[in-house]
């Protein structure tokens, strides 16, 4: 466990490619102040870095499969240790496996809540692909949608599960989840208001 973490809020945000975290997780950061990471994000700007590691991130990505457990748990950790003045921290995307879960529980600090976004499968990939026409995203193309919905379905939806079991999981449920930007923040604030 890291000491320069306790007693901080840590939010999991969950939901399958294109449910809406980032844009969620803007508007938290904007009203309650949260510092943001995104497994994503820091995956890549290591792409980004153009470094060798960063090749071997993106094929996996392009993949759409899930890049290995100890990689993105150091860029997290490194993040929060980084910004130990943060009121809390929103995990986005993270953990995408149970056992993700478990590491960053046992390594660095326990979860406080796992915010669950539930968008139907094909309003997802409907996003995705609209979001790439713009995003320049290497993932945001029908097949590697597929594939990361895939993905989603077999190694991350049993961390669902898992943290409804612990009495963790603030759920969105899907006719919110569709609905605008908006009125899933409203409902993503009953969360928070509470914290
Ligand atoms: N409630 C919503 N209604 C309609 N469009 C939305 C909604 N929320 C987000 N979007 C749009 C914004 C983006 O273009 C796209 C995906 O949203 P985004 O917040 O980037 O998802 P995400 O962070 O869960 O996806 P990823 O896992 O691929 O990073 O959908
Ligand atoms: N937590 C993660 N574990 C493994 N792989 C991850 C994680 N977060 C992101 N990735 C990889 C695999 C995803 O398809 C891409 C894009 O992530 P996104 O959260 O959709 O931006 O990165
Ligand atoms: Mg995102």
């Amino acid at each position: 466990m890291a000491a320069e973490l306790a007693g901080k809020k840590i939010i999991f945000i969950v939901g399958g490619p294109g449910s809406g975290k980032g844009t969620q997780c803007e508007r938290i950061v904007a009203k309650y102040g949260y510092c943001h990471l995104s497994s994503g994000d820091l995956l890549r700007a290591e792409v980004a870095s153009g470094s060798e590691r960063g090749q071997e991130l993106q094929e996996i990505m392009k993949r759409g499969e899930l890049v290995p457990l100890e990689t993105v748990l150091a860029m997290i950790r490194d993040k929060m240790l980084a910004n130990t003045d943060a009121k809390g921290f929103l995990i986005d995307g993270y953990p995408r496996e149970v056992d993700q879960g478990k590491q960053f529980e046992s390594s660095i600090a326990s979860a406080t809540s796992v915010l669950y976004l539930d968008v139907a499968t094909e309003t997802m990939v409907q996003r995705l692909i609209k979001r790439g026409q713009t995003s320049g995203r290497a993932d945001d193309n029908e097949e590697t949608i597929r594939a990361r919905l895939n993905t989603f379905e077999k190694a991350t939806a049993p961390v669902v599960d898992f943290y409804k079991q612990q009495g963790k999981l603030f759920e969105i449920e899907r006719s919110v989840a569709e609905s605008s930007p908006d009125d899933v923040f409203a409902k993503v604030c009953l969360l928070f208001d509470k914290l």
